[in-house]
């Protein structure tokens, strides 16, 4: 995966506790290193990437579905914990830890095949926020195409988990 690079990613701030997660956690080294970030007013948060070749799915040259769900959770959850930041008037910062979301539900609609030799471009935008539930609208494009869509229910972690 060649994840495409802006200033601070969302995954950046999580804290190195939770910087593991092999989609996304800048500390996993085998890891894919998606990276999220939120667009200038805040109301929506991007990912862009190129798939490698290893990540085709049964079709030649269409990625993997499973890989399309997987961006989808990476980049729903870091969506997820800057939609609750904002909402409190907080920065996304290692010290204001008050939302790590993890995924309870994602559905995926895949819409049209994704191609694996441009960028692929994901927007997200929040549907319901509540103090620990963040359920977050996702739209996968290629060539300016939506291929796919997904709609997340992310929770907050509790400090105990
Ligand atoms: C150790 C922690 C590490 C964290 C790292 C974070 C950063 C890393 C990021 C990288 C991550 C990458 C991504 C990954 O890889 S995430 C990894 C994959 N996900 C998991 O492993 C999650 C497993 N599940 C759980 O741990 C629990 O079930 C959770 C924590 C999710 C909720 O159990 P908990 O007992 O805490 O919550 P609650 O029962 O009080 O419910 C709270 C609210 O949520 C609503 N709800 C619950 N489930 C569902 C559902 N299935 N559909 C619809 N809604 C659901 C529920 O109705 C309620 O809503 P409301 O009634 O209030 O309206």
């Amino acid at each position: 995966m060649k994840p495409k690079k802006r200033n601070i990613a969302i995954q950046d701030t999580y804290g190195e506790r939770f910087q593991n997660c092999w989609g996304c956690g800048p500390k996993n080294e085998q890891g894919l290193h998606l990276k999220t970030y939120p667009s200038e007013d805040g109301e929506t948060c991007i990912t862009q990437f190129e798939p490698d070749n290893q990540y085709t799915g049964g079709v030649p040259n269409n990625l993997f579905g499973g890989m399309i769900a997987l961006v989808f959770d990476c980049h729903g959850t870091a969506s997820a914990a800057w939609f609750a930041h904002k909402n409190k008037g907080l920065a996304l910062t290692e010290e204001t830890v008050i939302g790590r979301f993890i995924t309870a539900r994602l559905e995926t609609d895949y819409k049209k095949p994704v191609p694996m030799d441009e960028t692929i471009t994901i927007r997200s935008s929040i549907e319901e926020l509540s103090e620990r539930k963040a359920i977050v609208r996702m739209k996968m494009e290629a060539s300016g195409v939506v291929r796919a869509e997904a709609r997340m229910v992310a929770v907050a972690v509790k400090d105990d988990m």
